[in-house]
């Protein structure tokens, strides 16, 4: 992402790279890769909303009715779900990451991956005021109302008591105050695979830790779900969010879908496939970082009380999300975590319902 100096002057783009308007007027950065792939992301959410191969076909699934407008989350694509995932939390749904307005990172740390790709964004997200006064406690902001009334009310305090107020705020400086730098870099590799480094640091000066959850809610496109079928989590422990988190073992058949799913699988391997039957083509999930996976997808009623998704879209989509769930994150300060995803879509060749072990078992 070179040649970008400047927040306030529009970043100049290249072949690789190019910064543009996308719906709404929003700010949006396309890559493009030498072999025809592409990606675009948007600045509002650090929203992948498009990511295709060489050949122009689309891979990721984005609902006809999406809304571009701040604050609702753009549904389809790869929202961000930081620093909450679901409702597991104070939080609103998913945290608000995937509701902010990102900047282009202009001078990111040294990347230790070697990528040739020239086809990459960094993008950053800080702790905004709003965003302090709720996380990581939602409550605290009740806390400091409660001590400004007291204090008003009460002009005529004693010695004693300003000492309580002083000590409090102090108690609220060390305990809550919450600060973060989150660093994203999307990159389009050399083949056309699409890569996600998140990079998130504690950066409180005098505070504490704190502990976060985290997804890469990825929505891929599929031909039908009924022809789909997941490989990689087959008998691993999931929780199942339609019966309250219970915790169940999957069985040892591949996922396949009939009805609605929810589910978020615990300590999943560093790599699962999604088979499209019907487009012969498998999806490659690989993950670093993110010991958890979630499979959703809405199903018949729920995407219909969804407004900004069609009634039937849930067929041609499938969720699986990266993320770390089950055991919070949790940074000291100066802290860094590192979360990586990537993602390659290969042809999937077919012998008697086998999967081509070589291309997506073993394949690199
Ligand atoms: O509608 P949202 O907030 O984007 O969430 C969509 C889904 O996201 C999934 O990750 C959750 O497991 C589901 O419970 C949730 O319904």
């Amino acid at each position: 992402m070179s040649g970008e100096k400047e927040k306030t002057s529009a970043p100049s783009s290249s072949p690789y790279v190019e910064f543009c308007k996308g719906v709404n007027g929003l700010d949006k950065v396309i890559l493009r890769e030498s072999r025809g792939s592409s990606a675009e992301v948007y600045l509002y959410g650090a929203h992948v909303t498009s990511w295709k191969n060489d050949h122009g076909e689309e891979l990721l699934f984005l609902s006809s009715k999406a809304v571009f407008k701040p604050p609702k989350a753009i549904r389809g694509g790869i929202p961000i779900c930081f620093p909450q995932f679901g409702g597991l939390g104070t939080l609103d749904q998913h945290g608000f990451a995937r509701n902010r307005l990102w900047s282009i990172d202009d001078d990111p740390p040294p990347f230790p991956t070697n990528t040739l790709s020239k086809a990459f964004v960094d993008l950053i997200l800080k702790t905004s005021e709003e965003d302090s006064k709720n996380w990581p406690h939602k409550y605290k902001k009740y806390l400091i109302c409660c001590l400004c009334l007291y204090f008003f009310k009460n002009l005529l305090i004693s010695y004693f008591e300003l000492g309580i107020l002083c000590f409090l705020m102090l108690l609220y400086t060390v305990l809550f105050v919450c600060s973060f730098e989150y660093r994203l870099r999307i990159a389009l590799g050399p083949g056309g695979d699409l890569m996600l480094t998140s990079r998130i640091r504690n950066t409180n000066s005098e505070g504490k830790p704190f502990s976060f959850t985290f997804a890469y809610h990825t929505y891929f496109s599929v031909s039908d779900i009924s022809e789909v079928r997941v490989e990689g989590l087959e008998t691993l422990d999931y929780l199942d969010n339609l019966q309250n988190k219970e915790r169940f073992t999957e069985q040892g058949d591949a996922l396949t879908f009939e009805s609605e799913v929810d589910k978020i699988y615990l300590s999943t391997p560093t790599k699962i496939a999604i088979i499209d039957h019907e487009k012969k083509r498998t999806f490659v999930v690989r993950k670093d970082g993110l010991p958890d996976a979630v499979v959703w997808n809405p199903w018949d009623k729920k995407a219909k009380a969804m407004a900004d998704f069609g009634d039937d879209e849930y067929k041609h989509m499938l969720c699986v999300e990266a993320a770390a769930i089950e055991k919070p994150i949790t940074l000291k300060p100066g802290e860094e975590w590192k979360g990586r995803l990537e993602l390659s879509a290969v042809p999937s060749s077919y012998c008697s319902g086998q999967l081509d072990p070589q291309r997506v078992l073993l394949g690199s």
